[in-house]
C-alpha cells in the first residue's frame, strides 16, 4: 500500500531531512510514526502526499509510483490519502457542512451526493448537530473531528495525521483517537506522527522511528520510546 526505498530529501538550504528510508505499510495498518523534533516526520509526510517531491529513491502509494504523477494528477492521488494537521486547517468564514462539502465540490462530485455524504461523515464524527455551525463556534476537539471528517469524505484508502492530537487536552486528544480507531477498523489504513508518548504507550500499534531522517526502529505493539 505504502512503500518506499532509499529516499532522499534534501532541501534547498541543504538540510538533508530524509537520509535513506525504507519502509512498507500494508492496507489496514495503524502506523505511529515518532521521533525527536527535526527527525523528519513531517518531512516524511509531505512526501507521502506529494506536497514535496523527493530527492532520491522510489514511493508507491496503491503500487503507483509519486515520481510518474504529474501535477495534474495529485488531486487523484489526494483522492486516495486523506490528510489531518495539528492546527485542523479548517476555512474559518465556512460552516462545518461547508468545509466537509468543499473536498467533495473540487472533485466535482454530484451535487445530490454531497449532502448525503457530509452528513455521513458527521455522523460517523458525532457532529450532525453542528453542520450548520460556523467552525470558529467549535471547541478545539470539535474543530479537529470536522479535519478528520473532510479528510475521510471522498473515502481515501490512506489517512495520515500528523499530530492530530498537539493541541488538544487529554481528555480530547483520547476521544479524537477513538474516532482514529474507528475509521481503522472500517478499513482505513492510518499513519499518524506522534509525540503523545501516552497514547502510544497506552493504545498499542506499530511503532516506526525516525532519526536523522532514517527508521530506526520498527516494532509491533511498540513503546514510544523517547522521554516525553
Ligand atoms: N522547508 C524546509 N527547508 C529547509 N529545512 C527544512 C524545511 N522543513 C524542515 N526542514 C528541516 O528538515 C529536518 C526535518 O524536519 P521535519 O519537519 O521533517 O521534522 P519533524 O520530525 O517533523 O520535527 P517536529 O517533531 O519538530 O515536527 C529538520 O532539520 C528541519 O529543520
Amino acid at each position: 500500500m505504502i512503500t518506499m526505498k532509499r529516499v532522499r530529501k534534501t532541501y534547498p538550504n541543504g538540510v538533508q531531512a530524509l537520509n535513506g528510508m525504507n519502509i512498507h505499510i500494508d492496507k489496514g495498518e495503524f502506523v505511529y510514526v515518532v521521533g525527536p523534533s527535526g527527525a523528519g516526520k513531517t518531512t516524511f509526510i509531505k512526501l507521502m502526499i506529494r506536497e514535496l517531491k523527493p530527492s532520491e529513491g522510489l514511493i508507491q502509494i496503491n503500487g503507483n509510483n509519486l515520481g510518474d504523477l504529474s501535477d495534474k494528477q495529485i488531486p487523484y492521488l489526494r483522492r486516495k490519502i486523506g490528510v489531518v494537521f495539528q492546527d485542523f486547517k479548517l476555512f474559518t468564514k465556512l460552516s462545518v457542512y461547508e468545509n466537509i462539502a468543499f473536498a467533495l465540490e473540487v472533485i466535482e462530485e454530484e451535487p445530490e451526493q454531497i449532502k448525503t455524504k457530509v452528513m455521513d461523515v458527521l455522523d460517523i464524527v458525532g457532529l450532525k448537530s453542528k453542520a450548520r455551525f460556523n467552525t470558529s463556534e467549535l471547541s478545539g476537539g470539535e474543530k479537529q473531528r470536522i479535519a478528520i471528517a473532510r479528510a475521510i469524505v471522498n473515502q481515501p484508502a490512506i489517512l495520515i495525521a500528523d499530530e492530530p492530537t498537539g493541541n488538544l487536552d487529554p481528555e480530547t486528544a483520547w476521544s479524537i483517537m477513538g474516532t482514529l480507531e474507528e475509521i481503522n477498523n472500517r478499513g482505513t489504513t492510518i499513519v499518524m506522527a506522534t509525540h503523545n508518548s501516552h497514547i502510544v504507550n497506552t493504545l498499542k500499534k506499530r511503532v516506526i522511528a525516525i532519526e536523522n531522517g532514517k527508521v530506526v526502529r520498527d516494532e509491533l505493539g511498540g513503546s514510544y520510546g523517547y522521554q516525553a
